[in-house]
């Protein structure tokens, strides 16, 4: 299998509260054939791609928040998602709200090959924002409510003829995501976001949402000698702005396409998996330069 290939980041502009998931899934299916008419081999979904962002809500009625998470997947809902893949011949990525049989809930993502096969799954492990409804904020980010960390590392997929991965919205601003994948040998890492320009806590970085998110994904593919691609939902959802600027990243940190609306919009680029090595044979070749005897405090907990 060709280890060259082109990819698609798929960005969605808003979702409103009631948008039915069946809507959200048609305008995926159709951002999933023009990825496809372009030659794309693998589209790549936002983070929570079915739904609106339901962290910026405080919901105590337990029914009225299941509504938001999926329990099955593919469910009757997302399976023409599955069935267009399959029939297309593309591979794709999905960030959902899983419920799972055992009542636990995670921010999770998938990776979907050619054939409409889940072969990867990831659950967000940096879970931004608090726990506790804050009626100061103009809304809310309650990821750490009604999210469990997650509880399946950070895995690494062969997929497409390479090593892939996945991370998901805040993971992407942590150091420590990139090199656990990069160490699992990961050559491409896809997530999806959705990230508020406006930052309650600190308004005064409003202004470097786009940069924050660029340098985060930048450095994470350049640091680590892997592509990168990063999906947003963007746009102004139910009165809440979430940035745009989804980004296709080449190991040597160029960015190589990104989206230009706040609309549902198609970018892609070519991939060659065989150019990490300008980079993992280089100036980060982990077993010639890495000193993790000098990284403890890396895993010390709570450092810092
Ligand atoms: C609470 S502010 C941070 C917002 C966060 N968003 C998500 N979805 O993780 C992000 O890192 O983009």
């Amino acid at each position: 299998m060709s280890r060259k290939f082109i990819v698609a980041a798929a960005q969605m502009g808003p979702i409103a509260a009631d948008e039915p998931r069946t809507s959200a899934v048609a305008r995926m299916v159709a951002m999933m054939r023009e990825a496809h008419a372009r030659g794309a081999r693998l589209v790549v979904f936002p983070e929570l791609a079915l739904t609106s962002f339901f962290p910026r809500w405080f919901i105590e009625d337990r029914d009225e928040l299941a509504r938001w998470y999926e329990t099955e997947m593919p469910s009757p809902e997302t399976r023409p998602l599955f069935d267009e893949a399959a029939r297309l011949g593309i591979g794709f990525h999905l960030g959902y709200a899983e419920l799972t049989p055992e009542g636990r809930f995670f921010n999770t993502a998938i990776l979907v090959d050619e054939t409409g096969v889940i072969v990867g799954k990831y659950r967000k492990i940096h879970l931004p924002g608090h726990r506790e409804n804050e009626p100061w904020r103009p809304f809310q980010h309650l990821e750490k409510r009604y999210f469990e960390k997650g509880d399946l590392g950070f895995p690494v997929f062969d997929a497409l003829g390479g090593r892939l991965a996945m991370c998901i919205c805040n993971d992407r601003r942590w150091p420590e995501t990139w090199r656990m994948l990069g160490l699992g040998g990961a050559e491409l890492v896809v997530l999806g976001y959705n990230t508020p320009l406006h930052y309650p806590p600190a308004p005064e970085h409003d202004h470097l949402q786009y940069f924050h998110n660029d340098l985060s994904v930048q450095a994470g593919a350049y640091q680590n000698g892997l592509w990168a691609v990063a999906t947003a939902k963007a746009g102004r959802e139910e009165g809440c702005d979430l940035i745009g600027g989804s980004l296709i990243v080449a190991p040597t940190g160029e960015i190589v396409a990104r989206t230009v609306t706040l609309a549902d919009e198609v970018i892609t680029a070519t991939v060659d998996l065989d150019r990490c090595a300008e980079i993992r044979r280089n100036i980060f070749d982990f077993k010639q330069h890495r000193q993790p005897a000098d990284y403890a405090a890396l895993t010390r907990p709570g450092t810092g």
